[in-house]
């Protein structure tokens, strides 16, 4: 298998400078500055093959944004090695600029006053496209991405999610092998999503484009990607396939008890759970609790059939728990095994 992209021990760290105070104090910083050192990325390692669509997720501040900077070569690491497209990013500048296609939501490829079509065109020069290669492809995803009506219309008279998809057609525009998105869907209306998702998977197929988004909006991630990497302050706690991790960690249900007794506790409740695998978190409304079980009939009407004989219950339901759950979980409990 061609390995698209190769991360070796991967880490950067800032420095961050404090002030210190008073007028004493700054007359000390013009000499020698404090600084601590912010370790943002901690020694990761990864391999990303050829054709795979892989899920970078992580909380705010996991990490993300700055191991994709040293990917795409606008940061260097502290140490470690990243080999992108067999090259390493940050040295060979132009030959590996136009082997990768970056789409960064809150940042444009395209001049905002003039038409998207000159955009395109001059990304085509920058790019140093081909014609014919252009047309072929280009019309292609002109028409996937139904963008043909906004092509003469300056950017800045454009909707975001219009925007967005004339952002991904430029992003593709040499046909890159690799592509980059972080937040692409953000702000868009359900159709908007739905349209973009089905062009990734489509050049996906067509040209096994390699790719790597980092989204807060799992469904992009389920709609699009086997793979998931899982960052945690600056570490991976998770890197293989959504199915495996809902299957580890959405095997289980939730039961939702309404008790009529106001003075519930966790502690009338636990011994009603002894000896299953299930534990109690507190519901999202007065008197609710929810009983956290493996998905298995028995334990499930056992631990039913125990509530609803020691108290008065005024409601119950009982719900899957959904992949957005199960992260919250992993990241409410830390590093998880694989
Ligand atoms: N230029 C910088 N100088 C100092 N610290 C930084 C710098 N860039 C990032 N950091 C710190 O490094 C850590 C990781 O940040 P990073 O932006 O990579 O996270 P992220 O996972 O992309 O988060 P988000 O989802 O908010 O974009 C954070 O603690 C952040 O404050």
């Amino acid at each position: 298998m061609e390995k698209i992209i190769q991360v070796d021990q991967l880490r950067k760290e800032f420095k961050s400078f404090s002030s210190r105070s008073g007028l004493k104090g700054a007359f000390r910083d013009l000499f020698t500055r404090n600084y601590k050192v912010i370790p943002a990325v901690k020694d990761i390692s990864f391999d990303i093959n050829k054709g795979e669509m892989v899920g970078y997720i992580g909380e705010n501040g996991a990490g993300k944004s700055t191991s994709i900077k040293m990917l795409t070569g606008i940061l260097t690491p502290t140490s470690g090695i990243v080999t992108v497209n067999g090259m390493d990013p940050h040295k060979e500048r132009e030959k590996f600029v136009k082997s990768i296609g970056v789409v960064f939501g809150q940042r444009s490829q395209l001049w905002w006053d003039i038409a998207v079509q000159e955009s395109f065109r001059l990304l085509k020069k920058v790019y140093k496209v081909p014609d014919d290669v252009y047309k072929k492809h280009m019309n292609h995803v002109i028409e996937s991405l139904d963008i043909a009506p906004l092509l003469d219309k300056p950017v800045r008279k454009l909707s975001l999610g219009q925007r967005m998809r004339c952002e991904l057609a430029a992003a593709l525009l040499h046909n890159p092998s690799l592509l980059f998105l972080d937040e692409p869907t953000i702000g868009l209306d359900v159709l908007v999503k739905l349209k973009i998702r089905n062009f990734l998977k489509e050049i996906n197929e067509k040209y096994q484009t390699t790719v790597l988004l980092t989204t807060h909006d799992l469904t992009d991630i389920e709609a699009l990607c086997e793979r998931v990497i899982m960052l945690d302050e600056g570490q991976i706690i998770y890197d293989g396939k959504l199915s495996k991790l809902k299957s580890n960690w959405g095997e289980g249900k939730q039961i939702e008890f309404q008790f009529a007794d106001v003075e519930i506790s966790r502690m009338k409740l636990n011994p009603l759970l002894t000896e299953l695998e299930a534990e109690w978190t507190r519901g999202d409304r007065q008197n609710v609790w929810v009983a956290n079980v493996l998905n298995d009939e028995h334990v499930i009407s056992e631990v039913i059939g125990r509530v609803v004989a020691a108290h008065k219950i005024t409601d119950i339901k009982i719900h899957e728990i959904s992949t957005e759950e199960i992260i919250r979980n992993i990241y409410e409990e830390g590093a998880i095994n694989a």
